[in-house]
């Protein structure tokens, strides 16, 4: 009864692997080391490999066992999407299909996929729920609805089980301080409010104060990492408890304006951090704030950490680890 992970050597997938390993689950994890990190999997086998590569992903789940799949292998940027959309169609679609073939083909049929709130583009009406009207705003939402519904249309014909969680913004790190969030180039706002001050950037660059907001600045709704990982493995005991397909949002169900995270940062660190107001990013909508009803009552998840607690958190990942997992 092992799990598959695939990019598991990344920010969330190493965060529950983690947390899997810590109930006692087999693990296994594929990851191509196109941004993870291999310091970063801990209590599990790593697998250096992609996720299109079937005869890997078979001799995976041959040799472990294998008879459930967590897939976050994924390119995952709202503006290089917009940018590179090849990159993403080929990535985000084209390989999780034939990662979904392969497995299939191995008679596996339960999986819980890495959706996002960017399936929702911007709506009307916050916070939201999961069946309103999906209108992506950028590319990389669209793959991820893409993969979506090839998932409800394998269900129906294959009989594959997913379930699809829709997180919103995730940030924060292990609070036990060993892992924690790690790209390069980084391109979210946490932890690169956290490197300005830490003195590793000049200054924070506010991506547009011309939105339909409170204060101008775009609103996110920011969920701990290790609640989302918590989700992950709720979701996958509902599937293996027989619980048929369907889709939930994950997040914290409130929203903060990138102004707001500023403050609070500035706030526990006791220092301003220097900023600019710039262009809008390609992409961005304004509010997105996550209905949660839904996988409170079905799952029994809620969130466990505050904002506070995300701070304080990935904080103290990124001062004892400036060089994040190089060092
Ligand atoms: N970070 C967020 O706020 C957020 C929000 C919503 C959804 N998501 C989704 O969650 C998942 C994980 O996000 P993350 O922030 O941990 O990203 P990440 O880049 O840290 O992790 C992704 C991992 O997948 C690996 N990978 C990518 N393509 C691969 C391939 N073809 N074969 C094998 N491995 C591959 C990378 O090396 C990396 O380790 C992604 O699917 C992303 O779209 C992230
Ligand atoms: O240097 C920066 C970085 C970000 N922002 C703003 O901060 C907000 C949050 O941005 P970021 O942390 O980059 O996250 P998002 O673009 O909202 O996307 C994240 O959250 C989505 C779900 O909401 C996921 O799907 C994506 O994978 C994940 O990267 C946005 O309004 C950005 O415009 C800035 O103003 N300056």
């Amino acid at each position: 009864m092992t799990v598959l992970v695939t990019g598991g050597a990344g920010y969330i997938g190493s965060h529950t692997v983690r947390a899997l390993v810590d109930k006692g689950r087999s693990v296994v994890v594929l990851d191509n080391l196109q941004k993870g990190h291999k310091q970063a999997v801990k209590g599990a086998d790593l697998v250096i490999g992609d996720i299109s590569n079937e005869e890997l992903v078979t001799e995976i789940i041959k040799k472990y066992d294998v008879t459930s799949v967590i897939h976050f292998a994924a390119d995952s940027l709202v503006e290089e999407s917009m940018m590179e959309p090849r990159k993403y169609y080929h990535n985000n679609v084209i390989k999780t299909i034939k990662l979904l073939d392969a497995i299939l083909k191995n008679s596996i049929n339960k999986i819980v996929f890495s959706s996002t709130a960017a399936v929702y583009g911007s709506p009307k009406e916050v916070p939201i729920q999961e069946n309103i009207e999906l209108k992506p705003t950028n590319v990389y939402g669209r793959t991820k609805r893409m993969i979506e519904n090839v998932l409800e249309d394998y269900d129906m014909a294959y009989g594959l089980k997913y379930i699809a969680l829709r997180y919103f913004n995730a940030a924060g790190a292990c609070v036990t301080g060993e892992i924690g969030e790690d790209h390069s180039p980084e391109s979210h706002l946490i932890p690169i409010i956290l490197q300005v001050a830490l003195g590793k950037r000049d200054k924070l660059i506010i991506y547009g104060n011309d939105y339909h907001t409170k204060d101008g600045t775009c609103i996110r709704d920011y969920v701990h990492v290790s609640d989302l990982a918590e989700a992950h493995i709720l979701a996958l005991e509902a599937l293996e408890g027989g619980k048929d397909s369907t889709i939930y949002n994950v997040g914290n169900g409130k929203g903060f304006s990138v102004k707001e995270i500023v403050l609070e940062i500035e706030k526990f660190i006791g220092k301003e951090i220097p900023k600019e107001i710039s262009l809008r990013r390609p992409g961005d909508p304004d509010i997105l704030i996550a209905s949660i009803e839904k996988i409170k009552k079905e799952l029994g998840w809620h969130p466990k950490y505050t904002l506070y607690d995300i701070i304080e958190t990935a904080w103290r990942w990124h001062n004892s680890h400036p060089q994040g997992f190089e060092e």
